[in-house]
């Protein structure tokens, strides 16, 4: 088992590094990247996600490529211009609400990546359920204005509840995100009046089968999102998209430029907009490069002992 720290390009969902454990099945890489305020009880999926790469594999896909946004962290309006023009993507997601930020710097951002992007593009924003029904309502008209149009915003608010009551009164679809985390029976009938996409990811639904489940379950179009990993790991998310039956909006995959670095030669780096649906994961032959130091090696070997003892 390998453990591997990355610096992160810029400050994302509060980290710098990212750290993650690399290991080798009968099938192939696997990759363990629960992020640090997760229990080991919430790590659980991550490790099985981990298992299903490296000892089963993943269905057949049913396409070969995958269009993919690029990911705009609270950055600069400088900075997020130049990272939307040089990424090749036409789709773009541009983090908002971050805690003590302002929403004026939020409509200078957005405005900056409609810039990069020109008229035929796809801007989306994702405020992290950081609003409450009110601020949500008019943060998303003012979002929508500087965008030019939005093409959905990502969980404006914690609940369900409040998703619907957002929806009931603006004009840009949303997006569940945080809102989907269990394949349950009633989850189409939840999420059907609060949200018009729903956004999958692979490691905390604990495997490509599982995520396929729930994004049955939900009965709405899917955007396959990454937990920002390695090659190795973003080629679950790629085996998930490519194997839904259908496809309608660019997936959250193109996250491996966020890094600063990767431990594969051949990097999940997206190529004008596209990815391509791997059937294993890439071999992590530049680990060496990132391999953590011995304190983050141990809590994290301790950690993988405490999680899959702990079957979910
Ligand atoms: O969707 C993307 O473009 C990248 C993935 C992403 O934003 C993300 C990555 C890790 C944890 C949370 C999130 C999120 O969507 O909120
Ligand atoms: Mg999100």
């Amino acid at each position: 088992m390998f453990v591997y720290a990355i610096p992160l390009r810029n400050r994302f969902r509060g980290i710098t590094v990212r750290e993650g454990v690399l290991f080798e099945g009968t099938r192939g890489w696997g990759e363990f990247c629960a992020f640090l305020d997760y229990d080991d009880a919430e790590a659980v999926p991550w490790w099985e996600t981990a298992v299903e790469a490296a000892e089963r594999g993943w269905p057949e896909p049913v396409r070969d490529t995958i269009p993919v946004n690029c990911t705009v962290p609270v950055v600069s309006p400088e900075r997020a211009h130049a990272i939307v023009a040089t990424s090749g993507c036409t789709t773009a997601k541009v983090k908002v609400a971050d805690p003590g930020t302002l929403l004026s710097d939020d409509l200078d951002r957005v405005e900056a990546v409609r810039d990069a992007l020109g008229p035929d593009g796809a801007v989306r924003v994702d405020a992290n359920a950081a609003w409450d029904v009110d601020t949500a309502v008019q943060a998303i008209r003012a979002l929508d204005k500087a965008a030019q149009g939005l093409e959905y915003v990502e969980q404006p608010c914690p609940s369900l509840d409040d998703l619907a009551a957002v929806r009931r009164r603006v004009d840009v679809r949303i997006a569940a995100d945080e809102s989907i985390r269990r394949a349950e029976d009633p989850l189409r009938v939840a999420v059907a009046g609060a949200a018009d996409v729903a956004v999958i990811k692979v490691a905390p639904l604990g495997g490509v089968r599982r995520a396929l489940e729930v994004a049955e379950a939900c009965g709405l179009p899917c955007v396959v999102s990454s937990a920002v990993e390695t090659s190795v790991g973003m080629a679950a998310g790629l085996a998930l998209a490519g194997a839904l039956p259908e496809l309608d909006f660019a997936c959250g995959l193109g996250t491996l430029p966020l890094l600063d670095g990767d431990v594969t030669t051949a990097s999940l780096v997206p190529v004008d907009g596209v990815l391509p649906v791997p059937r294993t994961a890439p071999v992590p032959d530049r680990f060496a490069e990132f391999a953590a130091d011995e304190a983050t090696t141990r809590r994290w070997l301790d950690r993988v002992a405490r999680v899959r003892r702990n079957p979910g």
